[in-house]
């Protein structure tokens, strides 16, 4: 092609893409373009490779994990008349994994998307960052948010019938929210400044570690990490938890996580988010849990158990999962997020009787 073809065939695109955009049965439009020839198709992918060929090991798996976006309508049937609440998961859920942690920012549509959602349902936050973190990239008010996997929840007071409100401090804020935080896991914090202390000191030697500093956990990040020093860093780390046995540690996509050993993790947040915003006994509730990493599975399995919505992973790739339903990456999250709220104003339109 000559370049006059190119800018053509580009500007045909760019018209093409933005019909596209609006068009509800289109959730992506795959461009190919070759030296010679270039191509345009709206689709509503569920799953495959870049070049768009299906890989049939996922697509066996998809069977397993149908995609949420293809399965949308049977989702909703099926919880016609039920309370939806929809709890999410930040990096590679909401924002895109990339190399630098700090740099993990959430795209202007996705924050529209998840606004448009928490503004027809309660939407809650459960990341593995610390709270105020989280809330930094994320800057949606009318959003609950979970930090350190769950060991940080801001959520309303609600009268607890559990020991769990031992944990609870009320928040003096301006504008009497009547939040409250929920942190379990508060009498660990000196013993956490001293494991960063040491684990910053002691990973100086290898180049491309990052230490993150989760408030309740941490993070051991070695994705700039070179692959032969893995096994180095990784006996480093577990040499100085030994002597801190009241911690574990814990693995994610490329980061080993230092958490404390109590019995809490995202399905126990889950639980307990889903008791504070006065679902707990409820059984006319239908909650959606999106998540991509391990530290998700937790809530995927207490989802799954009981039976109070689905549990969706994110994934390209087939994983062992306790899952239901899928949705290949933070792209189709937020197409994902965008049907459930059009699905909301719809269903409130047609009860209007004119
Ligand atoms: O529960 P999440 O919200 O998914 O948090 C889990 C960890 O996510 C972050 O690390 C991951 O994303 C980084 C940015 O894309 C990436 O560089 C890293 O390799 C991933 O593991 C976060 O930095 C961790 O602290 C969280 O525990």
């Amino acid at each position: 092609m000559g370049l006059s073809e190119r800018i053509g065939a580009i500007q045909h695109s760019m018209d093409f893409i933005s019909k596209a955009r609006f068009d509800e049965n289109v959730d992506r439009v795959c461009i190919s373009m070759t030296e010679n020839n270039f191509d345009l198709q709206p689709t509503r992918e569920s799953g495959g490779n870049t070049n768009g060929t299906l890989d049939p090991e996922y697509t066996s798996w998809l069977k397993k994990h149908p995609s949420a976006l293809g399965m949308f309508e049977q989702i909703m049937a099926s919880g016609k008349g039920k309370k939806i609440i929809v709890f999410l998961d930040y990096d590679g859920t909401l924002s895109p994994i990339v190399d630098d942690p700090d740099r993990a920012f959430m795209s202007e549509m996705m924050r529209a998307a998840v606004r448009e959602v928490a503004k027809y349902f309660p939407t809650a936050i459960i990341s593995g960052r610390s709270r105020e973190k989280v809330f930094k990239f994320v800057q949606l008010a009318g959003v609950y948010y979970a930090g350190s996997h769950g060991m940080d929840i801001m959520a309303p007071v609600l009268p607890l019938s559990t020991s769990d409100v031992k944990h609870q401090t009320r928040i003096d804020d301006k504008q009497g929210s009547g939040d409250v935080l929920f942190q379990p896991a508060k009498e660990f914090l000196p013993t956490i400044q001293e494991i960063i202390e040491e684990l910053e000191e002691k990973t100086k030697c290898i180049h491309g570690v990052i230490i993150e500093n989760n408030r309740f956990c941490i993070s051991v990040h070695f994705r700039r990490v070179r692959e032969e020093d893995y096994s180095e860093l990784e006996e480093l780390v577990k040499s100085i938890v030994k002597d801190y046995p009241q911690f574990h540690l814990t693995r994610g996509r490329k980061v080993i996580e230092i958490r404390p050993s109590i019995k809490w993790d995202k399905g126990y947040a889950l639980e307990y988010m889903l008791d504070t915003l006065g679902y707990g006994n409820s059984n006319d509730v239908l909650a959606f849990y999106i998540g991509d990493d391990r530290t998700d599975e937790d809530a995927f399995r207490v989802l799954q158990a009981k039976k109070r919505g689905y549990p969706i992973i994110v994934s390209s790739i087939p994983k062992e999962t306790s899952a239901v339903y899928s949705l290949q990456d933070p792209s189709e999250v937020m197409s994902f997020l965008l049907h459930l709220a059009r699905w909301r104003r719809n269903s409130s339109s047609s009860k209007i009787v004119i």
